[in-house]
């Protein structure tokens, strides 16, 4: 076959996996109009998981590998839950339905508020009239004199946190809010015409869109940058001057609407920068009870002592998680207080009708601003145990655990527990034999949960700093949790700054510095146990007293299990285990050491051909 008959069968290909998506997502709209006949939840994540562990498996089979499956059956997932939700609110609310909708959002063509505006309400099926508004007020006053039937508004970002003009406006609007959604924010440089970086003289671009690219803008110092009112506007005039020397900086979707095309992506410093846009209409809405549900309310109590505490206990007590509180002054009283908070909780649940009517006695000022659908499907991730699950063999005699320690690890998203220890494998040098994405997708496939490798020392901080960028880019694409050895002060809020969990380098020296260092920041530390075990707690007393509590030992000596359990009981800190592969008996170590309450296993690895070993201690720890 020559390349133009494979590209033929690959095309054709193609387009009966388009013809069974869209049959997939038939079946799922079926799904829920028998959810609506037969009240249950839209998501069931038990039928997600069993789907999920079916589809690897059928996978495997075929050479494809866990990590790819998975994450397509996410998308595939997350479009189907979403358009199960969005076919039962238009139930509820037929009046959403209409030949053409409004919607007023900041900026031209092309801004991020645009984009967000068509991702939204590309749910309905409708035209879309767009009205241009350049201030947030200009947006309030749009939708409240029914020239825009919506509203669209950023109201937090990830880099930058609360957008307290929006805030403040909300505080007196007489509209509603009736959804949210998340967008991702990835800055890019777009040009008109075929041309190359090194030919730019002149960039536009919005001076917040600057300010979150300044890394890399400083590796241009010879082109001049010029501010513009909004991204939108820098599209347009590049759009409209279509010159080799110019570009403009904004997502690469609206660029496209101004017929620009992206020369570099991902300019931001932060790589996870994302903005939580919310959707206002003049009518509330009706949210079905089979899909989770969010309300936004916003109060102010009395400024004695514990008031605050008193409303929060109030929802506690009937089981309401909050997902958002958020202070901004009361304008003219000063030093008074309006709480915005956000709770997962439909209002007209029996749970939050009652936690509203105790509040109404408690609180001096309270008004509802909305309840509408969740945009987050979190994916349903299947844990290691139901990936290898296999016979289960005879667990070696193991001591009975010790009372579990109350501190509980996080690690990236993972929890830690006794019964679900953390998984890490950690590289003695940069990989060079293979690609970093490689062992990360090994790691993966083998049910680990962690991807260690040095960062540090071997070269300048741009050359560090570029490693701890493509350690956390290559992690996340594999959905791992990063490490690194952190060995000076100097060093870790570098490496906390990327990073899901930091291991401080053994005895180094300016221990004091380094410790303190760990104890300012807010990622998750393992602390290597010292030469005596005095010395260890002392140590992790130093650090827990700076302020981080998490924080858990590892043992990376192979110290003799008495040692260990003599340790653990004088500490309610984790214990960690440093391991290598080389071991024969390594699984049965992991299965005795899991017995003993050790809540995590670093795997200390020369290179790639050692990673078989993690796939079977990963198979023993996991089994039931
Ligand atoms: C389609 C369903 O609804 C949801 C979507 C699923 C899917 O797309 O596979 C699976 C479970 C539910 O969360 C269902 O319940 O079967």
């Amino acid at each position: 076959m020559n390349l133009d008959e494979i590209r033929a069968q690959i095309t054709r290909l193609d387009k009966e996996l388009l013809t069974l998506l869209a049959k997939r997502k038939g079946l799922s709209l079926d799904v829920a109009r028998s959810k609506l006949q037969h009240p249950r939840p839209i998501r069931d994540q038990e039928r997600e998981q069993a789907l999920l562990v079916e589809l690897i498996n059928q996978g495997r089979a075929l050479g494809l590998d866990a990590h790819y499956v998975t994450q397509i059956y996410h998308t595939i997932i997350e479009d189907s839950v979403l358009s199960q939700q969005a076919l039962l609110q238009e139930v509820l609310n037929p009046q959403a339905s209409s030949p053409a909708i409004s919607v007023a959002f900041l900026g031209l063509r092309g801004s991020y508020s645009n984009m967000a505006a068509r991702k939204y309400l590309s749910r309905y099926k409708a035209t879309l009239v767009e009205h241009n508004c350049e201030s947030f007020q200009q947006i309030f006053d749009t939708v409240e004199s029914g020239q825009a039937q919506y509203g669209i508004l950023p109201i937090e970002n990830t880099s930058s946190g609360a957008i307290n003009d929006v805030f403040d406006l909300i505080q007196h609007t007489s509209l509603s809010i009736v959804g949210e959604l998340t967008q991702p924010i990835e800055h890019c440089l777009l040009v008109a015409v075929d041309t190359e970086v090194s030919k730019l003289s002149t960039l536009y671009t919005h001076p917040q869109v600057y300010q979150q690219c300044s890394q890399y803008l400083s590796t241009l110092p010879g082109v001049k940058v010029e501010f513009c009112a909004a991204s939108s506007n820098a599209m347009e005039l590049v759009a409209q001057l279509r010159r080799p020397d110019i570009g403009a900086m904004g997502s690469a979707d609206g660029g496209a609407l101004h017929g620009l095309t992206p020369l570099v992506s991902g300019l931001a410093n932060q790589k996870q920068n994302m903005t939580r846009f919310i959707v206002v209409a003049r009518k509330p809405v009706e949210v079905a009870m089979q899909i989770p549900a969010k309300t936004s309310f916003i109060m102010s109590t009395g400024q004695q002592s514990g008031a605050l505490v008193e409303t929060l206990l109030v929802l506690r007590n009937h089981d309401i998680p909050m997902t958002k509180l958020q202070s901004r002054p009361i304008i003219g009283n000063p030093w008074e207080e309006m709480f915005y908070v956000d709770v997962a909780a439909n209002v007209n649940s029996p749970a939050m009708q009652a936690a509203l009517s105790e509040l109404k006695d408690i609180v001096h000022f309270i008004k509802i601003l909305g309840c509408y659908p969740s945009d987050e499907v979190s994916p349903t991730r299947i844990s290691s145990k139901l990936l290898n699950q296999s016979p289960a063999p005879i667990e070696p005699n193991a001591s009975a655990p010790l009372k579990s320690p109350t501190l509980a690890l996080q690690v990236g998203r993972f929890s830690v527990s006794p019964q679900e220890p953390l998984l890490a494998v950690l590289l003695t040098q940069w990989p060079e034999r293979v690609s970093l994405a490689e062992v990360a997708r090994q790691i993966k496939e083998q049910g680990g949960h962690v991807l260690g490798v040095p960062c540090f020392g071997e070269g300048d901080s741009q050359f560090e700093q570029s490693r701890l960028q493509q350690l956390s880019e290559v992690a996340k694409q594999f959905d791992l949790a990063t490490l690194t050895y952190v060995h000076n002060s100097e060093q870790l809020p570098r490496a906390a700054e990327s990073l899901d969990v930091l291991l401080l380098a053994p005895n180094e020296g300016a221990r004091e510095a380094l410790l303190t260092a760990a104890g300012r920041s807010t990622r998750p530390v393992l602390l290597p146990l010292a030469e005596s075990h005095a010395q260890t707690l002392a140590d992790a007393e130093r650090l827990l007293a700076q302020g981080n509590q998490q924080l858990a030992l590892i043992d990376t000596q192979s110290r003799p299990l008495a040692d260990l359990l003599r340790l653990q009981q004088h500490t309610r800190l984790p214990l960690l285990s440093q391991l290598a592969p080389q071991e024969d008996v390594l699984a049965e170590l992991g299965v005795v050491l899991k017995g003993v309450g050790i809540q995590g296993f670093c795997l200390s690895v020369e290179d790639e051909d050692n990673l078989h070993a993690l796939g079977q201690l990963a198979q023993r720890l996991y089994q039931d």
